[in-house]
């Protein structure tokens, strides 16, 4: 049975961002995910998982000015430097949540572009070399160029020909299946091809992303097929509710509480 993560991003954003772990818990979700814990210490999350006996599934590595519309830097040479301080920045908030999987972000870059194609490589393996010794993997998710333009990681054969060839065991694949269908379709298949370097995986439906309970995409099949494939990771709820988060929970009542 899948055992899902509230992406605090997205999901019960009715709630304060701390309350939100409170909030997931109390729907009966037993992990969470989020992009980003920045804005709040090490401690204060910590303190939530904990009280909520919550597991923390994964969080992104900084991006850079966010707002302004930087999606990371691992693609940009010219950033190496901020890409080393954001490893530094994310390890206390690792430690101290005991995640065991954090996704580095591209960055905005042309594919095209063999430099770009180098620091991404030379990026990825530095930031795996660095989480190594903590047992963390790092997590590269390739993103539809429709919701963001221009980001360097828009293909998942070119994410699983890369993570193959760096054949580092802490470096997988960050399955979002949303992103998946919009990018290439064929999504059950491709999900049997790359399941052996799959880290995580994210649900929402398509082309809206909201609950993952209609519209293009058969969920209860994929679930099921998490299964068939022996995926024992996370499965992120990274979707925005329709209306009130709890009111569209329907499809997660049959797994709330799930731990194992
Ligand atoms: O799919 C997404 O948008 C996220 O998983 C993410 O990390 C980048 O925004
Ligand atoms: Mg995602």
């Amino acid at each position: 049975m899948p055992r899902f993560a509230a992406n605090l991003s997205l999901m019960f954003n009715e709630n304060a961002f701390l309350d939100r772990f409170d909030a997931a818990a109390a729907a009966g979700f037993t992990a969470v995910e989020f992009l980003f814990p920045y804005d709040h210490s090490p401690e204060d999350i910590a303190e939530r998982l904990r009280r909520n006996n919550l597991v923390q599934a994964l969080f992104n590595l900084p991006p850079g000015d966010w707002a302004a519309g930087e999606k990371g830097f691992a693609a940009r040479p010219d950033k190496f430097e901020e890409l080393q301080q954001s490893l530094r920045i994310a390890l206390p908030y690792a430690l101290a949540t005991g995640v065991k999987r954090v996704h580095l972000m591209a960055g905005i870059a042309d594919r095209n572009d063999v430099a770009a194609v180098v620091a991404f490589r030379r990026s990825l393996a530095v930031a795996a070399h660095f989480f190594a010794p903590h047992g963390i993997d790092v997590v590269i998710e390739p993103l539809n160029k429709r919701d963001v333009a221009g980001y360097f990681l828009d293909d998942f054969e070119f994410a699983r020909d890369l993570i193959r060839e760096l054949d580092v065991p802490n470096v997988k694949l960050q399955f979002d299946v949303y992103h998946c269908q919009i990018l290439h379709g064929d999504v059950a298949m491709r999900l049997r091809e790359m399941m052996p370097i799959v880290g995580h995986i994210q649900i929402a439906s398509v082309p809206s992303r909201n609950e993952p309970d209609s519209e293009e995409l058969n969920y209860p099949f994929l679930f099921e097929e998490f299964d068939r494939l022996g995926y024992a990771g996370f499965v992120g709820a990274e979707y925005r509710p329709r209306g009130a988060t709890v009111d569209g929970l329907g499809w997660f009542a049959p797994y709330a509480g799930t731990r194992t």
